[in-house]
């Protein structure tokens, strides 16, 4: 996949976005998987820069154009298209130094969306309207426009199987689809699976501040925040998480691609005492049984409201330590995509957190498109991890 031109072209036209990429993994150079982390960044970068293009164009509930026939019709906007197309071309032809490193596999993404509907007539609309928020995000940095099938094809790519042996992307080009749309939390999360495991992830958050979210959690514990250090906060926003395994786990500003020296920091998460933890779940009531998380809390000795935000963002927040749990009880029999966890788990782990099933098994993520796992999800670090674990088996029997 990889040609002479492709090559040249990233020399050329990505200058200041390479340059950020090698710095966002400075930390981690020397590692096996530094030339897929690096790719990974930058294609991650660029979705996130897609992502915000795309929601100053969305007024609520115009870009939902396409509902999925699952229970709760989740929500496809033209950005998740979009982003898949998006990173699935940049990983396949921005991955050169990434290929001679990798064991010669071919190219393999599992990930959430499909083409079905932007090949459809009726889907006409929004296919067009997918290429062009594709070819303005990739105008800003001097990489080829995208032909209708070039998009069409990136995007097909995702329908991968996954599975135990070789290597795998996995991809959620928006996780928190419905906190997109509603201007909340969302992430763009990208993970390698190497033998069925993940071996590196990379979370974008580009409406993140940690600094906002750190005074969510403090008001959550009864102190108030001032307003100085919100205004502060305002120019932060967005981040970029990302972990490669046993090389720790990484956070650093989401738009340092336009900065010479981006401030790349080491993150690890925040052991407190139970009474000092607040927890977090999602803010859809239908994805987690909230009062079953209260009463886990309240049983592990955690006083604190939960903090309810979208999407993977909550695994970024802990692994940062700026609160100290998630915790998801979806319905008995819904099973878990592996794009839902595979990035965030990897950050979480290694910044020092657990990441189990409700049962306190590892997640598995190497048996195809869902994770195979029972119910339930809880991270935290390893003492409060032990604790809800312990918690969640008292209350169910
Ligand atoms: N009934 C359900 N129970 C649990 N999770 C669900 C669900 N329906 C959808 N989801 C998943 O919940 C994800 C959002 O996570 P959270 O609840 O933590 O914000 C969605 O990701 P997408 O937004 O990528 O579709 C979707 O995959
Ligand atoms: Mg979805
Ligand atoms: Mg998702
Ligand atoms: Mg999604």
């Amino acid at each position: 996949m990889v040609n002479q031109t492709q090559v040249r072209l990233r020399k050329k036209g990505t200058a200041s976005m390479a340059v950020a990429s090698k710095n966002a993994t400075r930390g981690f150079a020397g590692g096996r998987y530094e030339a897929d982390l690096r790719v990974a960044c930058e294609a991650v970068r660029l979705a996130s820069k897609l992502c915000r293009a795309s929601q100053l164009q969305l007024k609520e509930n115009e870009n939902t154009n396409q509902t999925k026939a699952d229970k709760l019709s989740s929500p496809v906007t033209v950005a998740d298209l979009g982003a898949q197309a998006i990173v699935s071309w940049a990983l396949q032809n921005l991955e050169g130094e990434a290929r001679t490193a990798a064991r010669g596999d071919s190219f393999s993404l599992v990930a959430e969306e499909d083409s079905d509907f932007l090949r459809s007539e009726e889907g006409s609309d929004l296919r067009r309207r997918v290429v062009d928020l594709v070819n303005t995000t990739l105008a800003s940095t001097d990489l080829p426009a995208l032909t209708e099938q070039e998009v069409l094809s990136a995007i097909d790519e995702g329908r991968s199987e996954g599975g135990s042996d070789r290597r795998h992307w996995v991809l959620d080009p928006i996780d928190g689809t419905r906190g997109f749309v509603g201007n909340r939390q969302y992430a763009i999360a990208l993970a390698l699976l190497d033998d069925g495991e993940p071996v590196l992830g990379v979370l974008g958050c580009p409406n993140l501040s940690l600094e906002t979210e750190d005074l969510d959690a403090r008001s959550a514990r009864g102190s108030s925040p001032s307003s100085s250090s919100s205004e502060a906060a305002e120019d932060q926003s967005g981040y970029l998480f990302l972990a490669e395994k046993e090389r720790g786990a990484f956070a650093v500003g989401i738009s340092s691609s336009e900065d010479e020296n981006p401030a790349v920091q080491r993150i690890k998460v925040d052991e407190v005492a139970a009474e000092e933890a607040v927890y977090m779940e999602s803010v859809e009531s239908k994805h987690s049984d909230h009062a079953f998380a209260r009463r886990v809390a309240e049983n592990s000795g955690i006083t604190a409201q939960s903090l309810k935000l979208d999407s993977q963002v909550k695994y970024g927040v802990i692994a940062s330590g700026k609160a100290s749990a998630f915790m998801r009880f979806p319905d008995l029999d819904y099973k878990e995509w592996i794009w839902d966890h595979a990035a965030g788990a990897i950050i979480m782990e290694e910044a020092g957190g657990v990441v189990t099933d409700a049962a306190g098994k590892k997640l598995d993520f190497s048996k195809g498109r869902t994770l195979n796992n029972g119910n339930g999800i809880v991270a935290a670090p390893p003492k409060l991890h032990k604790k809800l674990i312990d918690s969640i088996r008292a209350l169910k029997n």
